[in-house]
């Protein structure tokens, strides 16, 4: 429990009545949570652009007040931690559903430790449950804090190299074309493509305001201010359809060997994503394309006459997804063919904690919580209860890794059945952060 002195308290995304500038206590809690991440503080006008992007992304915004510190040193608008959600769509595979998303988690140094995160994700979690949440999101700093919360990872990143020295040859003859536009242009389209994407990849998660503004320019890299040194295409299929667009920076003449950065790659479908690659293979100057969200399985290798171009680096966690609600979540699932089985979900947070009976027909299902918590099928725990969701890995991954247990009665052929309903092709991919 929060020792007496501190307060939990809702950050307004409110303006000073005087001045219209973001109100103090925002600006405070803004420059805590950047000082949280190791940023400087923000600039009146960087406050002023975070707080329009907060204002359009709806962001719930909570701090944390110490009123035991000395007012003469220590502002009282600073908080000792910060915590901020908003609500987006997260694609579980047959739908899109309501996704409650968690960032800018930041506990003081001088109050770490002391249960403050502990009490506002518990709290949070279970407010988003009572509104209706089927799933909660995060990406995460450090990998070991969230599953303790019934995070389970669900998604992997990694960055793409593309070595483009020389003639880099693909397999497909190109198809369509790509033109170069300035970043502003991107205003109206990276929208409708990141749209389209999103309802077409499992693991794909909505994307806060901070990206269209990033994509256009407005934005840079290193905080939200103009970035003149940002370049941008979009592609367009052989109809002339827009299916998707990339910026990308050129890292400098400095940089061995010399690289471009891709910033945002979104594409419709894989030829797009192919295509893209094709054109920024063919920019002079330039030895190497580096992409920073590259999924776990990327299949840029097979585009290529010469797979070894490709190499990739930085392979790490993503998203990470906390089930509130498991009827709701796995009826928006997919699935192969038609069964049923029994789940057993123990939740230290005891926001799921039950037991469920799935009855699928025809690769989608219908989810039941049984009133008798007896024993099921297959039990787990909370936190595997995301990759599960999204088939993130498969059943025989899961079993063997103790996240999902077979009931001590059960038959060897059991989890193998169990594969054939839930295995999924691919692996989900989001290509954002938040
Ligand atoms: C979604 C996001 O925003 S991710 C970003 C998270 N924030 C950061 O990385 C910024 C720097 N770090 C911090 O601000 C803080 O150290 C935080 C937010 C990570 C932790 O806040 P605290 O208030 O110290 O955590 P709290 O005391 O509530 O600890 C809760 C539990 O998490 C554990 N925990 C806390 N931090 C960590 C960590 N970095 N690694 C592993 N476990 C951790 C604690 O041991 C505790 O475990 P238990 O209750 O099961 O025994």
């Amino acid at each position: 429990m929060l020792t007496r002195q501190l307060r939990i308290e809702e950050v307004p995304l409110a303006r000073d009545a005087h001045t219209g500038a973001a109100s103090g206590g925002y600006a405070a809690w803004l420059n805590t949570g950047r000082e949280g991440f190791h940023q400087q503080p923000a600039t009146a006008d960087q406050v002023e652009q975070m707080f329009q992007a907060h204002e359009v992304d709806a962001r719930v915004l909570t701090g944390v007040y110490d009123d035991s510190l000395p007012a003469d040193w220590v502002d009282p608008l600073v908080p000792v931690a910060t915590y901020a959600s908003f609500a987006k769509t997260l694609n579980v595979g047959a739908s899109l559903v309501p996704a409650h998303l968690v960032t800018m988690v930041t506990v003081r140094p001088t109050h770490r430790r002391r249960g403050i995160l502990r009490e506002l994700m518990t709290g949070d979690l279970a407010r988003a449950k009572a509104a209706g949440y089927p799933v909660a999101a995060l990406t995460a700093s450090e990998a070991t804090i969230y599953g303790r919360f019934g995070f389970g990872r669900v998604t992997e990143q990694q960055t793409l190299h593309l070595d483009v020295r020389g003639d880099v040859r693909f397999h497909a003859a190109a198809s369509g074309s790509v033109l170069q536009v300035p970043p502003h242009v991107l205003g109206t389209v990276a929208g409708p493509v990141f749209e389209a994407f999103h309802a077409s990849r499992r693991g794909s998660v909505g994307r806060q305001e901070a990206y269209l503004r990033h994509a256009t320019a407005r934005w840079g890299q290193e905080g939200p201010d103009p970035d003149p040194k940002l370049r941008a295409a979009v592609y367009l299929d052989p109809a002339g359809e827009i299916q998707g667009y990339v910026t990308y920076v050129f890292a400098g003449w400095d940089s061995k060997p010399l690289t471009l950065n891709v910033r945002d790659l979104v594409a419709t479908t894989e030829v797009a994503r192919r295509e893209i690659f094709r054109f920024l293979s063919s920019v002079d100057l330039i030895e190497r394309i580096s992409h920073p969200f590259a999924a776990a399985d990327d299949p840029l290798g097979w585009a290529l006459e010469d797979p070894s171009r490709v190499s990739y680096t930085g392979r790490e966690h993503c998203l990470w997804v906390r089930v509130l609600d498991v009827p709701a979540a796995f009826a928006a699932r997919e699935y192969r063919g038609s069964g049923t089985f029994t789940l057993r979900v123990a939740d230290p947070q005891g926001l799921v904690a039950g037991s469920y009976a799935f009855a699928i027909r025809d690769g989608r299902a219908k989810v039941t919580e049984l009133d008798e918590d007896g024993p099921a099928d297959f039990s787990c725990g909370a936190v595997a209860l995301g990759p599960l969701l999204l088939g993130a890995c498969g059943i025989g991954d899961l079993v063997s890794a103790g996240l999902l247990e077979p009931a001590e009665r059960a038959l060897p052929a059991e989890p193998a059945a169990l594969s054939e309903l839930l295995d999924l092709p691919g692996v989900p991919h989001a290509i954002n952060g938040f």
